[in-house]
């Protein structure tokens, strides 16, 4: 299993024009040592969630403090922190680059499988476990909303990363789809940290994380975070 460290870690932006001109502290500082197999962060819009998602693989630097994953420094070790960390940004596009999702998932496995043939079978597996075969050989324009979100998740999946990092990965699936993406979730070896507004799929966890306002709130047992979120932001 993986181990995440936050030690002291904060993030700040610059200053968005207020009268002090003094940057803005919007995460932290947090400590946090995650090593459960299923984390997952739920909170409100805007709370911090993306931006404690992206600290864990170097995307975003911590301002104060450092994050290590499995002892590698996010900062000093960002390429190897990279190829341990895999993230699923929440805009599918951003994660597609060819033209056809099978050409995406197997420039992924290039790091994996040097053969070319070997690639190409384990880029059929993949896409299958998704339910993306029939669809692999269009371009990844015509595929509908919640088929690229998919998509995107089998290219993030094929690279084997010893962390998955999803961010918000259920916002355009239907039922089926959800359902489908938290079957191949539960079978996954990895450890996975997820960021949801599916609250029935921040359940699906051994840890959840409730962020309010750049802190942890609660930070425990998924059913009893869940309920305190609610309590949170529930009109009475
Ligand atoms: N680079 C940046 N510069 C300025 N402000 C930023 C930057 N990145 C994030 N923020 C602000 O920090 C806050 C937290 O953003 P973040 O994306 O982490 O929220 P979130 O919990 O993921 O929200 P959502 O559920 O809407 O995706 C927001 O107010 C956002 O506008």
């Amino acid at each position: 299993m993986t181990t995440v460290r936050v030690a002291g870690a904060s993030v700040e932006v610059p200053c968005d024009g207020a009268p002090d001109r003094r940057p803005r502290t919007i995460l932290g500082p947090l400590d946090l040592t995650l090593t459960e197999r299923r984390v997952t962060v739920v909170g409100a819009n805007g709370s911090g969630k993306s931006t404690l998602l992206r600290l864990l693989n170097g995307l975003v630097a911590p301002t104060t403090g450092h994050v290590t994953v499995d002892g590698l420094d996010t900062v000093r070790d960002g390429a190897a922190v990279r190829r341990r960390v895999a993230f699923a940004f929440t805009d599918p596009l951003s994660q597609l680059v060819l033209p056809t999702g099978r050409e995406d998932v197997e420039l992924s496995l290039r790091r994996v499988h040097r053969d070319r043939a070997a690639r190409r079978a384990a880029a059929h597996d993949v896409l299958d476990r998704f339910g993306l075969t029939a669809l692999a050989d269009q371009s990844v324009y015509d595929l509908s909303g919640g088929e690229r979100q998919l998509l995107a998740l089998a290219v993030v999946l094929a690279t084997d990363p010893a962390l998955l990092v999803l961010d918000e990965p259920s916002t355009l699936l239907d039922r089926r789809n959800t359902l489908r993406l938290r079957r191949v979730l539960e079978a996954l070896p990895q450890s996975v940290v997820l960021a949801t507004h599916d609250l029935d799929l921040a359940l699906v966890a051994d840890r959840t994380l409730v962020v309010d306002s750049g802190s942890v709130v609660f930070d425990g047992d998924p059913a009893a975070a869940v309920a305190h979120y609610r309590g949170l932001v529930d009109e009475p």
